[in-house]
C-alpha cells in the first residue's frame, strides 16, 4: 500500500511542479490524467522515490518511504518517461544487465527475460542492438524492465507513447493480468489508455489533484450533459465559444460536434451516454483550464 500525504514539490528555480496531493494507493490500476505539465511525471518520480518530495510524506506499508526507500525500491517496477537504453547491447543483453542490478540470479532473469520478451513480444527481435529499435520496440523493452523483479508496485510514466493501436490494446490487456494483486499507477493524456483498465481516476490541473474516484463516479458527474449535434462549419466557432467540444467529425449533412451543456444546446440536438473523456474535457476544460463541474 502506497500512501501520498500532503505531497508539495518545488523545484529549485521556485516552480510548484506539485501541491497538496493526498492519494492513497491499494490494488488495481490508478490512472493518472492531466494535461501537459500537470505534475505527473514529477509525481511518478516521487513515487518511484528518484524525486524527493519538497514537503509532505510517502508512505509505502505505512513506513516513511523518503527517509528509508529501499523497502519501495525492491518492490517497485518503474518506467520513466525519458527512458535511456545502452544503443550497442541488444535487449536479452540489456535485461540481463538490468536483472543483474536488481539481484536477480543469472537462472532466474534467464528464465524471467524470456517470459517478458515473450510478453511484450519482442522475441524475435531480442538479439538485435537496441540502437536499432523504433520507438515502440524501445517502449516495450522499457515496459518488460519495469515488470523484471515482478513488482508488487508498478509506476508506469506514459507507458503506450509511441506504441501503435495494436501494441496499446496488448499493452492494457497485460495491465489488466497485472493489476489483479498489484498497484499500478499509469500516467498519460490519453484517456483511451486507462478508460477500460483503471479501477480508479485522479486527475491532475497545475499540481493539483482536482478530481477522483471510479470510472462509474466520475461519468456520473456527466451524466445528462452530453450531447450530439449536427450544424453548419460555419456554426462551430458559435458553439465552440458556449460550450466544451469534445469531438467534431464532419459528415455530408454538416458538421457532428459532441459537447457538454447543462442543458439543450440546440433543438435539435441529443443526449447520448457520456464516455470518460467528456469527463475529462469537462474537468480540464478545452483549454487546459480546470472547469467547474455542478
Ligand atoms: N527538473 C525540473 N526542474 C524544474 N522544473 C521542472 C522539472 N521537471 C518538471 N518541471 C516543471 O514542473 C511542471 C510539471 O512538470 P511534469 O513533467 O511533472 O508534468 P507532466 O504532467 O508530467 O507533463 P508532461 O506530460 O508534459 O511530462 C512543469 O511546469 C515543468 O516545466
Amino acid at each position: 500500500m502506497l500512501e501520498l500525504i500532503d505531497i508539495g514539490k518545488v523545484y529549485r528555480d521556485g516552480r510548484h511542479a506539485v501541491s497538496g496531493m493526498t492519494l492513497r494507493l491499494g490494488p488495481g490500476v490508478l490512472g493518472l490524467l492531466g494535461p501537459n505539465g500537470a505534475g505527473k511525471s514529477s509525481l511518478m518520480r516521487i513515487c518511484a522515490t528518484v524525486t524527493r518530495p519538497s514537503s509532505g510524506s510517502l508512505l509505502f506499508d505505512g513506513a516513511d518511504a523518503v527517509a528509508e526507500p529501499e523497502p519501495l525500491r525492491r518492490a517497485l517496477g518503474y518506467l520513466p518517461q525519458d527512458f535511456g537504453v545502452h544503443p550497442q547491447l541488444n535487449a536479452w543483453e540489456f535485461l540481463s544487465y538490468l536483472a543483474a542490478a536488481k539481484g536477480l540470479s543469472a537462472r532466474s532473469a534467464r528464465a524471467r527475460i524470456g517470459e517478458l520478451l515473450e510478453t511484450v513480444n519482442l522475441t524475435g527481435a531480442a538479439r538485435r542492438p537496441l540502437g536499432g529499435y523504433s520507438g515502440g520496440m524501445l517502449r516495450r523493452v522499457g515496459i518488460a524492465q519495469s515488470l523484471l523483479a515482478d513488482p508488487r508496485v508498478l509506476v508506469v510514466d506514459e507507458p503506450t507513447a509511441g506504441l501503435d493501436p495494436e501494441e496499446r490494446v496488448r499493452f492494457r490487456n497485460l495491465l489488466s493480468d497485472l493489476a489483479a494483486d498489484r498497484t499500478v499507477l499509469l500516467s498519460t493524456h490519453i484517456v483511451s489508455d486507462i478508460e477500460s483498465v483503471a479501477s480508479e481516476i485522479a486527475v491532475m490541473v497545475g499540481g493539483r489533484l482536482v478530481r477522483r474516484g471510479s470510472p462509474t463516479e466520475l461519468l456520473r458527474e456527466v451524466s445528462g450533459r452530453v450531447w450530439e449535434l449536427t450544424i453548419a462549419p460555419e456554426q462551430v466557432p458559435m458553439v465552440r465559444a458556449r460550450h466544451v467540444v469534445s469531438r467534431t467529425l464532419r459528415t455530408d449533412t454538416g458538421v457532428r460536434l459532441r459537447v457538454l451543456a447543462d442543458g439543450t444546446p440546440s433543438f435539435d440536438a441529443r443526449p447520448v451516454e457520456p464516455g470518460l473523456e467528456d469527463v475529462y474535457l469537462a474537468v480540464v476544460g478545452s483549454t487546459g483550464t480546470p472547469g467547474e463541474l455542478p
